[in-house]
């Protein structure tokens, strides 16, 4: 049998649109050990997210790691899950139904929007096929990261290269590769602080917290640490922050390998013992709040300032369903399109080919 999927043609003249799949990380389907451990195995068996060799790794997981990791995260989880489910798909599914909403208003009919998981569901190959049958000849994927890293938006293009090598007839694919130092982001982000210091004060110290990777990823030319310190950059000259006003520090670290530094539970350390009265967190590196800044910086990191001297802890959410974010979203996306402007319907002949398909749908 063939490998690849058998796809319907597209019907010549039929309403042709354009499809955008936002793509985040992905989250477990519960906060359970049983629901968390499939999850951590698909993410941890990534060779992106781990290079190191795999029968050595393949032994590592499943003798030391999947045995104990997942009863722990989901306790971890089960303190930020809500009503709703995971923090993470409540706001990457808010966020499509926002940018869907923003997309129709200024472009009119002719667009898909969905979203799709790197891990678990749903995934990247069942939305990219959902898409194409839903018409889409042109699709444009937006990987939810602001910086670039081969762990985090690499891996999303694997995914989608490996569901086009399924396809008979594909459709074009263009990504968006980061958006780190994006005005409309990084006004967006200064937004925020700016939203947060009206509401609580001034704090005496701004720490911008993203994930980590390991160092080595670093020197093989991952750009990953300098786009960080390059938000953080322009996010402190938007809120004309002094050098010493603002540190940036990296997050999650995980397994014995030295990783990107400072790590934020040291500085968090050392600016409790410099009893800093007053400090705010941030984590630019995120646009959904998810079990990394909801419970490792909101909780684990306040208890360690707390705990070494600090004085107030005052976390600054992620931009969420800001207005802000999804601007951004949109302009990556038309950014995008406009590459394809040639060769694409403009939006009134896309609203005559829409008229001209539901004439011939009613008429059927
Ligand atoms: C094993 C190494 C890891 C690398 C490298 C890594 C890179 C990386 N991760 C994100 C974003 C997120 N990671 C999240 C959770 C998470 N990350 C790792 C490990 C690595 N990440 C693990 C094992 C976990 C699971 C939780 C745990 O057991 O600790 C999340 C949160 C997901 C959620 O459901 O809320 C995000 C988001 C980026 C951007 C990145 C590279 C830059
Ligand atoms: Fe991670
Ligand atoms: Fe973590």
């Amino acid at each position: 049998m063939s490998k690849y999927v058998t796809e319907p043609p597209f019907e010549h003249g039929s309403e042709k649109k354009i499809g955008v799949l936002l793509v985040n990380l992905g989250t477990p389907e519960a906060p359970t050990a049983k629901a968390v451990r499939p999850y951590l195995r698909e993410f941890l068996s990534d060779t992106r997210v781990v290079e190191i060799p795999k029968p050595v790794w393949w032994l590592i997981l499943n003798a030391f790691i999947l045995p104990f990791r997942p009863k722990q995260s989901a306790l971890k989880y089960a303190s930020i899950w809500t009503n709703d489910g995971s923090p993470l798909m409540v706001h990457t599914t808010k966020q499509m139904k926002l940018l869907k909403g923003l997309i129709g208003e200024r472009q009119g009919p002719g667009y898909v929007v969905d979203f799709a998981m790197r891990y678990g569901k749903p995934s990247v190959a069942d939305k990219m096929q959902q898409l194409k049958r839903e018409g889409c000849e042109h699709i444009v994927v937006l990987p939810l990261y602001p910086q670039y890293a081969a762990s985090s938006a690499g891996s999303v293009m694997d995914a989608v290269g490996r569901t086009i090598q399924m396809m008979r007839n594909p459709p074009v694919v263009r990504s968006v590769k980061h958006f780190h130092d994006h005005p409309t982001y990084i006004e967006a982000l200064a937004k925020q602080v700016k939203k947060h210091w009206a509401l609580n004060g001034r704090g005496d110290h701004l720490l911008m917290s993203f994930h980590g990777v390991p160092k080595a990823t670093l020197t093989k030319g991952d750009p990953y640490f300098c786009e960080c310190h390059k938000t953080g950059r322009l996010l402190a000259e938007a809120l004309g922050l002094a050098k010493g006003a603002y540190t940036i520090a990296f997050q999650s670290r995980f397994g014995k390998a030295e990783w990107v530094k400072p790590y934020t539970f040291e500085v968090l350390h050392q600016l409790g013992k410099a009893k800093t009265p007053k400090l705010d967190i941030i984590c630019p590196g995120f646009v959904s709040d998810c079990l990394e800044t909801l419970e490792e910086i909101a909780m684990e990191g306040k208890a360690e300032f707390v705990a070494a001297g600090g004085g107030e802890y005052r976390y600054v959410p992620c931009l969420n369903e800001e207005e802000g974010l999804i601007e951004t979203l949109y302009q990556l996306v038309q950014q995008e399109v406009l590459g394809w402007e040639k060769v694409l319907p403009s939006p009134a002949e896309r609203m005559k080919s829409r008229e001209v398909a539901k004439e011939k749908g009613a008429k059927q």
